[in-house]
């Protein structure tokens, strides 16, 4: 049995249908991703799983358990709003939120010693809230969503406002806790961090979940019809082909979708009589090229898509 089930759910918002007919399955010990743009539906979708917003029409259970506030306690939810009390000390709120899920006082503060040091941020024990950064007071907030260590974890959006360095670290413990036989379950627009995360993923775009199953099976199905190119000299010649799609180019870099009728060796001549080409290597096409095969050009944002 799945950990959560989501079947035909509906949701509007006056005039705006922001999830429609929306169904998936997330398995046990994976990393689920919902992927798609700004206003997609994702944020929609988690808050009704978390039975904070009720669905039009359709279900979801978790365990087998039709949504309702004894559902909200087996979840670990970050929700996109975070909401820490300001005036109150970092070790002293996670303590109580710990509590509040039911761990002792002894148990809360030995976990929330454990985590902040696993955050290098030992040190903001006594701090206030209000005296932290945004990237700091999301960790502090990460960490009171997982410490009382419950199995079904549900992030929304949870590396926006982090930097490289914590986003790694926040990477490295979903990971972990997958491995430990979590599941997971996070929402990104942020195509990069679903690509080296993620078990199985489900696209949205507006309001409709248009791709959703395992990675891995996804991108084979897909098929290896896309050229990862490094070159030094004029990148002009790209502009110049015909019947491809350039997604990810940068100096001495692109990525390039070989549309039908086109021959990856004229690619390549083409190529070498404009640059110096370092490497040309056939691929299985990254996922924001998946992404816009399957919703459409006209349909995309690109700004959107990281
Ligand atoms: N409470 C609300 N009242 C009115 N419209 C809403 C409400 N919540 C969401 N919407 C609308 O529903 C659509 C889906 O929004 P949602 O927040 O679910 O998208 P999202 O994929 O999470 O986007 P983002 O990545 O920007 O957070 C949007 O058009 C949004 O404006």
């Amino acid at each position: 049995m799945a950990v959560i089930e989501v079947n035909n759910i509906n949701k509007s918002f006056g005039d705006t249908q922001a999830v429609q007919d929306v169904s998936f399955e997330v398995p046990k010990g994976r990393i689920f991703g919902l992927l798609g743009p700004n206003g997609a539906g994702k944020t929609t979708a988690i808050r009704i799983i978390n039975h904070i917003l009720i669905a039009d029409s359709g279900s979801v259970t978790i365990n087998g358990i039709e949504v309702s506030s004894e559902t909200q306690n087996m979840i670990g939810y970050m929700p996109e709003e975070r909401g820490l009390y300001k005036k109150m000390k970092v070790g002293e709120q996670l303590i109580y939120l710990a509590q509040l899920k039911g761990l002792s006082h002894a148990q809360a503060k030995e976990t929330t010693k454990y985590w902040l040091d696993r955050f290098n941020a030992t040190d903001w024990y006594n701090k206030e809230i209000g005296e932290l950064s945004k990237g700091m007071s999301q960790k502090i907030q990460f960490i009171a969503t997982i410490a009382h260590d419950p199995d079904l974890y549900i992030f929304d959006e949870p590396f926006s406002g982090l930097d490289p360095i914590n986003s790694e670290m926040l990477k490295e413990i979903v990971i972990e806790l997958r491995d430990e036989g979590k599941t997971v379950l996070f929402s990104t627009h942020r195509m990069e961090q679903v690509e080296q995360m993620c078990d199985e993923i489900c696209l949205f775009n507006n309001g409709k979940a248009v791709l959703k199953g395992n990675l891995r099976d996804i991108k084979q199905k897909f098929g290896k019809n896309t050229v990862e190119i490094e070159f030094e000299g004029d990148h002009n010649f790209l502009d110049k082909l015909k019947n491809v799609r350039i997604n990810n180019r940068s100096t001495g870099f692109a990525e390039i979708r070989v549309l039908d009728g086109q021959d990856m060796q004229n690619i390549l001549k083409t190529a070498i009589s404009h640059a110096e080409v370092y490497k040309f290597e056939r691929v299985e096409p990254s996922l924001t090229e998946i992404f816009i095969s399957t919703v459409g050009e006209d349909n995309v944002n690109p700004n959107e898509l990281a």
